[in-house]
């Protein structure tokens, strides 16, 4: 049977994944959230003309000459302005965010005067609007500063509240339940017995998708029965996963119970099995609302789909702009061989050459069971079906992991 190409896989994955619904969070919740409406500013930006430095306000047709004389009538600094006009031959003390006082029209530094009581020599020739700050030079009253769809970063928290907002309305984050599945799984910490392997894929899925914004929720170690299995399924829609993720059971062996479970529990299955090496086994499904990623158990199979499709649906139900990953330009740092019809997602180090030219080298061994070779992999190599061999220096393709 002709295996689904992973471009169609991962279309059937995002097909109709929607930003979810908009929530209020305070400001210091908005980190990495992604903004459901553009945000227009509450106020303008500095609200009035205001100095740049510590010096003298003053008319600068007065200050124009070295040694011109002005006679100090009082002072203003940020948050307290001065009630009067500066007049013919005055000025005012004036410091850094001092509204400018009515009147001047520049501000001399005072290392450029010598004070002398009240009065105040000019050193440096005054520039008509000099370290002065004209109203809205930031932003004004109504601009839109910040876009619907934008990822919101540090700057733009700083922004958001210098425009007066204190929460922002952006997208619900997606809450994504892990199911572990297998016999053979003990925790991290105990003693395995024999034929035992240690869980590990959940630790890095869970990251994964916390790290893409998702809440997750861990739905623990299902035991290779039916009953187990679909308990743990139950789980994941108590408590209101949008996506439901499973790992193992999702090949053909006898103890391979996950679809059978989805099954049971009325999951319309959208695909299972896809041209790609490591994770042919995967599924995809929806049972109800809740979009279920069933992967396979093998720890790279699981870690790379995990990688390629979960992330791209956190992004796309989160609401952002940027929901696949780029594939950036190297060249192969050694030969590879002529691929089949699964397209290869290849672990490989990456270096970057003095000339700036990206080079991929991917690692010797690359069964999918091989955590250590996945965590000193910085790249997936990407090999198209059927791809001819190719020698060392050939371009290639490749994704970059998180960092
Ligand atoms: N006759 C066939 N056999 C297999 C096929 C096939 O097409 N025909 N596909 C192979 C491929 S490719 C993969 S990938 C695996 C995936 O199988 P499962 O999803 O059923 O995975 P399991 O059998 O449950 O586990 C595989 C392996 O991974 C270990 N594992 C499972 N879960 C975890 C975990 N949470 N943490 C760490 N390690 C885990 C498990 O102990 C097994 O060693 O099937 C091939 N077989
Ligand atoms: O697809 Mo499996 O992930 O090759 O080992």
């Amino acid at each position: 049977m002709a295996l689904m190409p992973v471009s169609d896989a991962l279309a059937s994955v995002l097909a109709g994944a929607e930003p979810l619904a908009e929530e209020m969070v305070a400001l210091d919740d908005a980190f990495h959230r992604v903004l459901a409406r553009d945000v227009a500013a509450r106020r303008t930006q500095p609200p009035a003309a205001m100095s740049a430095m510590d010096g003298y306000a003053v008319r600068a047709g007065d200050a124009a000459k070295i040694d011109s004389e002005l006679t100090l009538i009082g002072e203003v600094a940020a948050g307290r302005p001065f009630a009067g006009t500066v007049g013919a031959g005055e000025a005012v003390r004036i410091f850094t965010g001092g509204v400018v006082p009515d009147g001047a029209d520049a501000v001399v530094i005072q290392e450029d005067t010598v004070a002398d009581g009240k009065r105040i020599t000019i050193k440096e020739a005054a520039i008509a609007g000099r370290h002065i700050r004209p109203a809205g030079v930031d932003f004004s009253e109504g601009d839109v500063l910040l876009r619907a769809r934008t990822r919101l970063t540090e700057r733009d928290l700083a922004l958001a509240a210098g425009m007066n907002h204190p929460r922002l309305p952006v997208h619900r984050r997606p809450m994504v339940a892990i199911l572990a599945t297998g016999d053979e799984l003990v925790m991290p910490g105990a003693t395995p017995g024999p034929g035992q392997i240690v869980y590990s894929n959940g630790y890095a899925l869970h990251a994964l998708a916390r790290s893409e914004g998702a809440e997750t929720v861990d739905l623990g170690i299902a035991a290779d029965t039916l009953e187990a299995t679909t308990a743990g399924i139950r789980r994941g829609r108590e408590a209101g996963a949008d996506i439901l993720v499973t790992t193992g059971g999702a090949s053909v062996g006898d103890h391979d119970l996950v679809q059978q479970a989805l099954k049971a529990e009325g999951i319309a299955m959208a695909f299972w099995k896809i041209a790609m090496r490591p994770g042919k086994p995967m599924m995809h499904g929806r049972l109800g609302a809740m979009r279920v990623i069933g992967l396979p158990g093998n720890p790279v199979s699981s870690y790379v789909c995990g990688f390629l499709f979960l992330v791209p649906l956190i992004r796309a139900l989160s609401g952002g702009s940027m929901i696949h990953h780029r594939r950036e330009r190297a060249v192969l740092g050694r030969d590879v061989g002529a691929n089949d019809q699964r397209e290869d997602y290849l672990r490989a180090r990456l270096e970057t050459r003095d000339d700036g030219t990206l080079t991929a080298f991917p690692v010797n061994h690359q069964d999918s069971s091989l955590l250590a070779n996945l965590a000193a992999a910085q790249a997936l190599l990407v090999r198209a079906p059927f791809a001819p061999r190719a020698e060392a220096g050939a371009l290639c393709e490749v994704l970059r992991l998180p960092a």
